[in-house]
């Protein structure tokens, strides 16, 4: 059955992906469905943070079309593709922000960049309220980056990603550096924003739990392509080495029981 275009938030065909001699992604097509949480998932160096940043723009592609919200985003120019990157967030590794300004400071980089002429006193509204969505507390408005724990940072990010009210969110592991306890509370706040805002989620990941816990499909990466998409047992079905090797190793049967003993407590 085909997908209506509606349905599908971000659609990539035939992407080609290089660096000098160095191939990274070729012939590689994915769709993501408006409303899911889609782990991606690779060994590393298979080019997942690189197709993440095709699809905001941050990669030039060799060859291939990529469309987000139905739209080509390739060859548009700046004030098209700026129309469209307003509707989405993003959270990359290590949150990035920046470190001379607050956590409010940061959340509010967005909203000025796209509304430059809003007044100052929606501007510390909408930051404040952006804050509390992300589970921080309000005395955190007024920190800096190095004033916070790892899982500070990444909640920061967070705010500041739903900034625009994004439709679309691109997290490039939420998780890492996280302990098992601040993990598992992240991934319930993306799970939380996504159910309260119907939020597409592009999920980088390595961390099994997250996998278990809240996506609802997953994407694999290898051989310079999307090798497999979908659920969890779709994906264990698979006779594909890699796949087998990461669900199926102790840390993914640990992972699996955990989550087995939570669906039946
Ligand atoms: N700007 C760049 N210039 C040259 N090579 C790059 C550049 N960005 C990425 N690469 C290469 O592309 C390949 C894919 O990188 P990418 O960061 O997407 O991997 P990844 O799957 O996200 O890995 P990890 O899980 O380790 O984060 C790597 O071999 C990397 O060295």
């Amino acid at each position: 059955m085909s997908e209506k275009d509606d349905d599908i938030v971000i659609r990539v065909r035939g992407l080609k992906n290089g660096f000098g001699d160095q191939i990274v992604h070729d012939r590689l097509d994915l769709d993501v469905r408006r409303g899911e949480i889609l782990g991606v998932v690779g060994g590393s160096g298979t080019g997942k943070s690189v197709l993440m940043r095709s699809i905001i723009g941050l990669q030039t592609p060799i060859e291939g079309d990529i469309s987000v919200f139905g739209q080509s985003m390739i060859g548009k120019d700046e004030t098209e593709a700026k129309n469209i990157r307003r509707r989405w967030g993003v959270l990359f590794q290590g949150a990035a922000l920046f470190s001379t300004l607050t956590v409010a400071e940061n959340v509010q980089v967005p909203i000025r960049e796209f509304y430059p002429r809003i007044d100052a006193q929606l501007l510390d509204e909408i930051a404040t309220y952006k804050i509390a969505m992300s589970g921080l507390p309000p005395e955190a408005a007024m920190k800096y980056p190095s004033e916070l724990s790892g899982g500070m940072k990444k909640r920061a990010g967070i705010a500041r990603a739903l900034a625009l009210d994004p439709e679309l969110l691109f997290l490039d592991e939420p998780t890492a550096g996280l302990d098992p306890i601040g993990a598992a509370a992240f991934d319930a706040i993306v799970r939380e924003l996504q159910k309260n805002l119907g939020l597409t989620v592009f999920l980088i990941t390595h961390d099994l739990d997250t996998l278990y816990a809240i996506c609802d499909r997953v994407a694999v990466l290898a051989d310079q392509k999307v090798v497999a998409i979908g659920t969890i047992p779709e994906l264990l079905a698979l006779d594909h080495a890699w796949i087998q090797e990461y669900f199926n190793g102790p840390r993914g049967r640990a992972a699996r029981a955990t989550e087995e003993a939570g669906a039946e407590a």
